[in-house]
């Protein structure tokens, strides 16, 4: 039978990344280094490498396989698949070989530290904070050393927790940290040493863990040189994609796991790196060809398959003003006469007139809504445009803005099951008993001490007695977590019972329960997708649901509907035509993020993020004017924005400049509007003071 060659549609670099260390090169035991730009299939590449080593006969169960997100692991799973199947000649039908361990490096690290947990000192529940849980137990810990009520503004929680956060990821000592980043707290530093040993004191009295003890718990497991050869010893194989996001543990725990890189594999684009603001570094780029006992080999993909020249060009010229990088000559045979349009609208709200106006004509000219998307620097940026779709009717679905999991709703429901797993997790317990009617702070914080004090927590909670008005209430929840507690219990019927529980509550504490009650059910259907309590309550909570959908109808169930995404969530993603927002100084450049080159440089690299994701049509559009509401003073009032500082007039011949509506080019719709001589609304107020 003739099997097809399954890397016959690579390119030459290509196929040397997928083959390194098998057929000819069957001896060469480096570690491999790809160095891919924009679009030039690394994603592609990484899936075919994989499936040429399982048919080389590398065992799945042996390969780790770490991306940046639980949805990239399962696209990569699906393409290894696909590639097995042409190049087995297997049926549709039959089984492939799953890849157990590919995932996020916090969903791995999740499941070592579990697995380990006796060796390490763990114990083996642990539930996991996010950051909101995270940033509330810091607060919480904040308060309780008395470090709320200084005089002088001591830094809030949410600050806190990102410098607690930015010390354990790069390691780098807290002064050094508070100099370079949070200059304006140096003052706080012995306090904040103080709250840090207080939090995680706090975190291991109550058996959590936050995000920053995943990597962390798992780097100091790799620094132990018998569990590291023990866990190394697992894997024949470590591939990971995106490592221009990974930070300084990340490079650690790679190494503990592979000393002499034989076997590991990494991708990076250092031009798409964004999220140093996490504490990732290109340090890990620089160091990694010298990091193992052997070099590494460096192959680099520089043909672009997904944009076109036009496009393309005007990418390379944006990230051609970077001050280090990584030169890749990007090119790219995709011909086209259509350059990429700069856009000038007057407005935010004309801004979205036009959008939704283009979208609708390119899907009459035959590019479907899901092939478009409008991408934008921060999540508000999008609001006056959702309310145009919703206003016609475009269904669409939005990436990266509020989180599923951060409605109310949704996270009491995950307390009630984070606490019948944890049960000394202080956070859930608070909040789910402050659900029953009667129940306040103060008696939750007494049953949580009576909880924590005692050898068995369980009986704890069913002998505590709360206070007279709260009896029946009380009743009701003792006996759910009595069911709950019970070891014959199988997943998901806890979902069912805590969803019975709940749903009385939802109804009462809300006026609009019943758009809530579909939120709640569809966190049941999601739980009935896993396995376990356990793996359900750390697979939601590391890798969220991002998508949040708007009210002109179930855009799911719709047939077709626009992408709209933040450039962090549309990271790795392509589509036919793109169009991204405000593309003024103040929001790309955010006016959050001005204040280092570092900073700066990331900025212009997302919006090379942004662009690289267009294949035939690219639009920036630049609103001349903002409107911005004023908490006092001068009332509400126009500010007028420049085009983005990364898009400077040299680069004007990448360009098609557009002026929409044309009227607008004119300079008699451009006069500045007046000032205010009074303000009607204040009046309004000040009569029923
Ligand atoms: N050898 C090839 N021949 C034809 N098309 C290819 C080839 N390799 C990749 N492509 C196509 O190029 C596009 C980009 O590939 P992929 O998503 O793997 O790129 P990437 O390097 O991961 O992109 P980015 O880093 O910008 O997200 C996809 O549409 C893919 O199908």
């Amino acid at each position: 039978m003739h099997v097809p060659d399954p890397l016959e549609s690579l390119n030459p670099q290509q196929r040397e990344a997928a083959t390194h260390g098998t057929g000819d090169s069957a001896g060469d035991t480096r570690p491999l280094l790809v160095i891919a730009g924009a679009g030039s299939g690394k994603t592609n590449t990484l899936a075919h490498r994989v499936a040429n080593l399982v048919r080389h006969g590398a065992d799945p169960q042996r390969m780790m396989l770490l991306t940046f997100s639980r949805r990239a692991a399962q696209e990569m799973e699906r393409r290894v698949g696909a590639v097995l199947q042409k190049a087995l000649g297997l049926a549709g039908t039959q089984a492939l070989p799953n890849l157990p361990w590919s995932g996020t490096f916090h969903g791995i690290g999740a499941r070592l530290l579990r697995e380990y947990a006796a060796r390490i000192g763990l114990e083996e529940n642990f539930t996991i904070h996010d950051r909101g849980d995270a940033e509330d137990l810091m607060g919480m810990v904040r308060h309780e050393i008395g470090l709320s009520d200084q005089k002088k503004r001591f830094p809030l929680k949410g600050t806190c927790l990102g410098i607690y956060s930015r010390v354990l990821n790069t390691r780098d000592p807290l002064g050094l940290v508070l100099q370079s980043v949070y200059p304006w707290c140096t003052q706080w530093e012995d306090e904040l040493k103080k709250l840090f040993g207080a939090y995680v004191e706090a975190k291991q009295q109550q058996n959590v863990l936050d995000y920053d003890d995943l990597l962390g718990f798992w780097a100091d497991m790799m620094a132990e040189t018998t569990l590291a050869q023990e866990i190394g010893a697992r894997f024949d194989h470590v591939l990971v994609d995106e490592y221009q996001d990974t930070n300084r543990l990340q490079a650690e725990i790679l190494l503990g796991l592979k000393p002499d890189g034989r076997g590991v594999t990494v991708v990076v684009d250092d031009a798409q790196s964004i999220y140093s603001f996490r504490g990732a570094t290109v340090r890990n780029i620089l160091d990694f060809p010298h990091r193992f006992t052997q070099p590494a080999r460096i192959v680099t993909l520089e043909r672009n398959y997904r944009s076109t020249q036009p496009i393309l060009q005007a990418s390379n010229a944006v990230i051609a003003a970077a001050r280090e990088r990584h030169a890749k000559d990007l090119f790219t045979d995709k011909a086209s006469s259509q350059r990429a349009q700069l856009v000038l609208v007057p407005d935010e709200a004309q801004q979205a007139r036009w959008v939704a106006d283009q979208v609708l004509r390119q899907r009459e000219a035959g590019a479907p809504l899901k092939s478009q998307a409008v991408l934008f620097r921060a999540s508000h940026h999008s609001a006056p445009l959702e309310l145009e779709l919703a206003r016609r009717n475009i269904p669409f679905v939005k990436f990266g803005g509020l989180k599923f999991l951060e409605a109310s709703h949704i996270k009491d429901l995950m307390a009630v099951l984070r606490f019948a797993q944890n049960p000394r997790g202080r956070m859930a317990g608070f909040r789910v008993a402050q659900l029953v009617p009667g129940v306040g702070a103060a008696t939750a914080t007494r049953l949580l001490d009576a909880m924590g004090e005692a050898g068995d927590p369980h009986a704890a909670l069913q002998s505590f007695e709360p206070p007279a008005a709260a009896q029946e209430g009380w009743s009701e929840l003792a006996s759910l977590y009595a069911k709950l507690n019970d070891a014959e219990l199988a997943w998901p019927a806890d979902m069912e019972l805590a969803k019975s529980w709940y749903l009385p509550v939802l109804e009462r504490l809300h006026d609009d329960a019943q758009v809530r009650k579909l939120d709640v059910e569809q966190l049941a259907r999601l739980a009935a997708g896993y396995g376990s309590r356990e793996r359900f309550l750390t697979e939601l909570t590391l890798d969220p649901p991002e998508v949040t959908s708007d009210q002109s109808g179930p855009p799911l169930r719709d047939e077709d509907y626009l992408i709209l995404s933040t450039i962090h969530s549309a990271k790795g993603q392509e589509w036919k035509a793109v169009h991204v927002l405000n593309v003024v100084d103040g929001c790309i450049p955010s006016d959050m993020a001005t204040g280092t080159t570092e900073e700066l440089e990331e900025e212009r690299r997302l919006l090379y993020v942004a662009m690289t994701r267009a294949k035939e049509q690219l639009h920036l559009l630049v609103p001349q004017r903002f409107y911005v509401s004023q908490q006092s003073g001068g009332g509400d009032r126009h500010v007028y924005a420049g085009r983005s500082r990364f898009i400077a007039e040299g680069m004007a011949k990448h360009f098609e400049q557009v002026v929409w509506p044309e009227a607008a080019a004119a300079p008699s719709a451009t006069v500045k509007p007046a000032s205010p001589v009074m303000q009607v609304r204040d009046r309004a107020r000040a009569a029923w003071r």
